[in-house]
């Protein structure tokens, strides 16, 4: 089953056709060139620009109340503390609609907003165990025509101050999760060694990558960055793990954040943050001169952490530029490249890109170029799976 895409404009080469067969891409060539084959659909795109499908690196698909009631947000009552937020979260699940329901809809908005490939994190802890990871898993099989999902067994509740919690995180990765997380080794477990010891110990296990949410600050954060990317080294598992948040990383000094920034380089340790409302967060432009690879997420969309999010990785690359202070077209660039081309190496994802040979999985929208795409941010798109068309202007097809 063979498709062409006729006069579509791409970033770099101008306007072109797409020939797609089987969900992939065959070949690109110049517009109007393509011969068009007996039975072969033809969709002309109109002279829109064509963007390869957007990554969202970072998403909580399990807590997220979004399309249910609105629930008000409550602050924590002395200062950002993850023990609190995440006892708040507990409260709200439970007057909540079913988790596989709010999974839907958050899945469908991001499908709908130009997303081919996600990472979530799902819960798993000694007041849930499998629970959570199940019901994502079923719902992920429901999906799987409309958009790649890796799954992070994660746990909320710390690991050893959560008793068996390292069992269930064994036990995820042979139940269907593909990675294993953590959380704030130091601030969380208070035991930073024997935290990343648990993480890395199912990873190695298993074979699978690591994904570790870190909100610690200052140098307490930083340290613990250094002591995932020596895991890492040791196991040799460059390119296959991530610091979610890494806050710390915007806290410190240029100098101690370059010396950071180069030891993450050098272990193919990458970092996802989602330019967080007031949180400091990482540099961007910083980490990616040293050579880290930067991804990007919405994180958390109307849940108990925050009442923000609207599961749009264009809008996301704008806020990123915007906090970064990302004004030339190389630095728009540099924003959309987060949540494109380096989500999909961080997430180690096969065959994507506007390439032959590549998943057909691609957003067309209006935009002059990638830098205007950033600032504009087209609410109208049309978004295209393995070349089929899932979603029109924020719904699904
Ligand atoms: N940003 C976060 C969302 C959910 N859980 C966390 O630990 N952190």
């Amino acid at each position: 089953m063979s498709t062409l895409f006729s006069n579509g404009r791409l970033a770099e080469a101008g306007p072109v056709d797409i020939k797609v067969r089987d969900g992939r891409i065959e070949a690109i060539s110049a517009a109007g060139t393509a011969p068009v084959q007996a039975g072969e659909t033809v969709v002309d795109l109109g002279g829109r620009l064509v963007l390869p499908g957007l990554v969202e690196g970072h998403i909580h698909l399990d807590t997220s109340f979004y399309g249910g009631k609105w629930i008000p947000h409550r602050p924590c009552t002395n200062g950002f503390d993850v023990r609190e937020r995440v006892a708040f979260q507990h409260e709200n699940m439970a007057i909540s609609e079913p988790m596989d329901v709010r999974a839907r809809k958050q899945l469908e908005l991001c499908i709908a907003n130009g997303t081919t490939a996600m990472r979530s994190h799902v819960m798993v802890d000694a007041s849930v165990g499998l629970s959570s990871l199940e019901t994502i898993l079923t719902v992920r099989e429901e999906y799987r025509s409309l958009i790649d999902l890796q799954l992070v067994a994660f746990p909320q509740s710390g690991i050893l101050t959560s008793p068996g919690t390292s069992d269930l995180l064994d036990k995820a990765i042979e139940f269907g999760a593909d990675l294993v997380g953590g959380l704030d080794p130091g601030s969380f477990d208070r035991d930073i060694e024997g935290h990343l010891a648990a993480v890395f110990g199912v990873a190695a296990r298993r074979g699978v990558d690591v994904d570790i949410h870190l909100h610690d600050a200052g140098l307490l954060g930083v340290f613990t960055i250094e002591q995932i990317c020596a895991r890492t080294r040791t196991l040799g598992l460059e390119g296959r793990v991530a610091v979610s948040h890494a806050y710390a990383l915007g806290d410190v000094a240029p100098d101690i954040a370059k010396r950071a920034a180069d030891e993450l380089a050098r272990s193919g340790v990458s970092i996802m943050t989602n330019a967080p409302g007031a949180q400091s967060f990482p540099p961007v432009a910083l980490l990616r001169a040293a050579g880290v690879t930067v991804f990007s997420g919405s994180d958390n969309i109307r849940d108990s952490w925050w009442p923000y999010g609207d599961g749009d990785m264009l809008g996301r690359a704008m806020m990123i530029g915007y906090r970064s202070g990302f004004y030339t077209d190389e630095e728009l660039n540099a924003a959309f490249d987060v949540v494109t081309a380096s989500g999909a190496r961080a997430l180690r994802l096969e065959g994507y890109g506007l390439k032959i040979g590549a998943k057909a999985d691609f957003i067309v929208l209006e935009a002059e170029h990638v830098a205007e795409a950033v600032v504009s941010v087209p609410r109208s798109r049309s978004v295209y799976k393995g070349g089929r068309l899932v979603a029109q202007d924020g719904n699904l097809h």
